[in-house]
């Protein structure tokens, strides 16, 4: 879809702070936040429509989706119609993705696709993140043996030289690396 319009799009490990880059884009960038599909059950706090479409995995079949993966025995996907959302109403929009797609994204939209990639110096604070999150053992504890968590720890080989890579160690340095990265970008249309 050709516009001046960018998607950023935050990915990265488990609990390497992709939402909270995400949700720091949405308010001090005024970016529309495209809510992805998923079968997994919701979180503690988690809204449905707001943190995701929650569904089953038979209405996740239904939907037309521009992209769809497994990660850690769950479905997710993101649609087309969520990115014209944000698009149609003059903004930037920002989305969480793992990694394979967040390739899918380079490979679909080229530029127009900004991808960041978050990491952390120690691994073992992942995990750390997300007891602190609330997430019930079980599930931390799938999703530190699931193939994905362990692909998502590196920098994908397709995305080297792509995609601007931020260590989310301390949340200050953190805001000061996004707001580099958006303003180099956002600079170059307007
Ligand atoms: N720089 C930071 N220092 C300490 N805690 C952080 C930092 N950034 C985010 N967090 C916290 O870590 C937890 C995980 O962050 P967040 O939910 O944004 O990660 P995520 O990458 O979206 O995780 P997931 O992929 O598992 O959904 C949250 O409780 C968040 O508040
Ligand atoms: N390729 C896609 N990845 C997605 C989508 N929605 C979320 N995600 C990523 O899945 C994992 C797991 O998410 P969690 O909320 O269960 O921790 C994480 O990396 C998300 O970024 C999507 O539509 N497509």
């Amino acid at each position: 879809m050709k516009n001046n319009k960018y998607v950023f799009i935050v990915t990265g490990a488990a609990g390497s702070g992709k939402t909270t880059v995400a949700n720091y884009l949405q308010d001090h960038y005024d970016m529309h936040r495209v809510i992805t599909h998923t079968t997994r059950l919701p979180r503690p706090g988690e809204q449905d429509g707001v943190d995701y479409h929650f569904e089953t995995p038979s209405s996740l079949k239904k939907l037309h989706l521009l992209e769809q993966v497994t990660y850690d025995q769950f479905q997710y996907g993101s649609s087309l119609e969520g990115l014209a959302e944000g698009w149609e109403q003059g903004k930037n929009d920002v989305i969480v993705l793992d990694t394979a797609g967040a390739i899918t994204y380079h490979q679909q939209l080229g530029a127009q696709a900004v991808i960041i990639f978050l990491t952390v110096t120690h691994m073992a604070s992942l995990a750390k993140r997300m007891t602190l999150r609330g997430d019930k053992l079980s599930a931390i504890h799938s999703r530190l043996h699931s193939k994905e968590y362990h692909r998502d720890l590196a920098l994908p080989a397709a995305l080297k030289g792509i995609a601007h890579v931020v260590v989310n160690d301390q949340w200050k340095n953190t805001k000061q690396q996004i707001d580099v990265i958006v303003r180099q970008i956002l600079s170059k249309k307007n």
